[in-house]
C-alpha cells in the first residue's frame, strides 16, 4: 500500500531529514511540500542535497495545499502545528515534528513554552514500554524533541528493571542543526565554532518535563530531572552523560544485563560491547541510537551515555519509524543504520 505524504515546513532542517528520508521510503510517494518566507522558491535552492527534489517548488502552508495527502509531517515552529493538525481530517495521519502534541500535563506545558496547551497525542518513541501499541493505527503522532529521545531511551531500561533511584542528572551536546536554519546571533559561525558552551541551565529547558514524563511512566513514580544542554561546534548529533543512584546491592553486571534484556529486539537501539563508547560520528545519518553504561561504586551511579543524530533518531527517523508502526508497514522501512563516516 503506498501512501501520499505531504512535508509542511520544506524548507527547515527537519523538514528536509524527513524528505531525505521519504525518498528513501518504497511506500511512500511525495507530495505536496510548503514553506513560509521561503515558498516559491525551489528545492534545488532551498535543500540543494536532496537532488530528486531539485525542480519541486514551495507552496505557502495551508490546509488547501495539506487536504487529500494520506500522511501529512509537520515540522513547522512550535505553537503553529494545533491549529493545522485540527483542519486536517480524523482520515489523515498527522505527524508532527514539533513540541505541541508532546507533554500530557496542561501546568508544564504552560510554565514551558507559554502558550495555551493544545492537549497530547501518542508519543513517537516506539522503543518505550508500550510505545508501538500506543501507536498502531493511531492518526496523530507526537515526535518527541531530540534531548528528550536520547535521554529517554538512556534510562528507560535502568528505571524499568528498577535499578535506579528516580532522580537523574543528564548533560547532553548537541550539534547545532538541533536549533533549527532561522538565523540566531549565538549560532554565528564565529561563536560556535572551536568552543562549546551551554545554556538553558538550572531546569528551564523546555526538554526537561518531557524527560521527567518519560522516565515517571517508565519508573511507576515522579523521576526528578536535573538537566544541562552544551552545544558543540558540530552540524548534526547529540551526545548524552546520563546518570542516577543506583538502588542498594545492584552490580554492574546486573545493568548490563537487564539493558541487553531491554534493547533485545530494538533495531535502532544498541548497547555497545564492553569497552566501546558512543561517538556522534558513529551515527550521522543513522536512525540508530547507540549506548554504553558503567557502574560507578564509589559515588553509587550508573552512567548510561547515549549517541544519537539529532535530525535522524531525533527527529526525521523517529517521525518515519513511527508512522511505519503507525500504518503497520515493517518498522524499518525507509531507515538505515548505516551513518556516515569519518
Ligand atoms: N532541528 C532539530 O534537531 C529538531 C527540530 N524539531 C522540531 O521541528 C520543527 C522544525 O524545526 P527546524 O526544522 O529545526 O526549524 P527550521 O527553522 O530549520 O525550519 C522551520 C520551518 O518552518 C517554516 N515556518 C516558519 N515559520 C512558519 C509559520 N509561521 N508558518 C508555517 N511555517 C513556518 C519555515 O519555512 P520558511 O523557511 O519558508 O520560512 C521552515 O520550513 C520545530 O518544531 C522543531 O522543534 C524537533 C526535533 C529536533
Ligand atoms: C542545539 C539546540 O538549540 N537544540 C534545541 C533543541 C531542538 C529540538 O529537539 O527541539 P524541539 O523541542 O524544538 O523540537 C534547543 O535546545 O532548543
Amino acid at each position: 500500500m503506498t501512501v501520499r505524504a505531504a512535508v509542511a515546513g520544506a524548507s527547515g532542517y527537519a523538514g528536509g531529514e524527513v524528505l531525505r528520508l521519504l525518498l528513501g521510503h518504497p511506500e511512500v510517494e511525495i507530495g505536496e511540500l510548503t514553506g513560509n518566507s521561503n515558498a516559491g522558491q525551489s528545492l534545488g535552492v532551498l535543500q540543494p542535497h536532496l537532488r530528486a527534489l531539485a525542480e519541486r517548488v514551495l507552496a505557502p502552508t495551508s490546509i488547501e495545499r495539506l487536504a487529500g495527502h494520506d500522511v501529512v509531517f509537520l515540522a513547522l515552529p512550535h505553537g503553529q502545528s494545533a491549529e493545522v493538525a485540527r483542519e486536517l481530517g480524523p482520515d489523515v495521519t498527522v505527524i508532527d515534528c514539533g513540541a505541541d502534541f508532546r507533554l500530557r500535563d496542561k501546568a508544564d506545558w504552560e510554565a514551558f513554552y507559554g502558550s495555551p496547551h493544545a492537549g497530547a497525542w501518542p508519543y513517537g518513541l516506539p522503543e518505550l514500554p508500550g510505545g508501538r501499541d500506543a501507536l498502531r493505527g493511531s492518526k496523530r503522532i507526537a515526535v518527541p524533541g531530540c534531548y528528550p529521545t536520547a535521554v529517554s531511551l538512556a534510562l528507560f531500561p535502568a528505571y524499568a528493571a528498577g535499578l535506579v533511584e528516580p532522580e537523574a542528572v543528564i548533560v547532553a551536546a548537541s550539534g547545532t542543526s538541533g536549533a533549527g536554519k532561522a538565523a540566531k546571533p549565538h549560532l554565528l559561525g564565529s561563536e560556535v565554532m572551536g568552543s562549546m558552551s551551554p545554556y538553558g541551565v538550572g531546569g528551564v529547558h523546555r526538554h526537561t518535563p518531557e524527560m521527567i514524563q518519560n522516565l515517571s511512566a517508565v519508573a511507576g513514580e515522579r523521576v526528578s530531572v536535573s538537566f544541562t544542554p552544551t552545544l558543540a561546534p558540530m552540524p548534526r548529533g547529540i551526545l548524552a552523560t546520563c546518570s542516577a543512584r543506583t538502588r542498594p546491592g545492584v552490580s554492574a553486571a546486573d545493568a548490563r544485563a537487564a539493558y541487553e534484556q531491554a534493547l533485545r529486539d530494538e533495531p535502532f537501539v544498541r548497547l555497545l560491547p564492553e569497552g566501546q563508547w558512543p561517538a556522534t560520528s558513529a551515527v550521522y545519518g543513522a536512525n540508530t541510537a547507540l549506548l554504553q553504561l558503567a557502574h560507578d561504586p564509589a559515588a553509587g551511579r550508573l552512567i548510561v551515555i547515549s549517541a544519537i543524530d539529532n535530525l535522524t533518531k531525533g527527529t526525521a527517523g523517529g517521525a518515519v519509524q513511527s508512522m511505519n508502526v503507525a500504518l503497520g508497514f515493517p518498522e524499518g522501512l525507509g531507515l538505515s543504520t548505516a551513518g556516515v563516516a569519518p
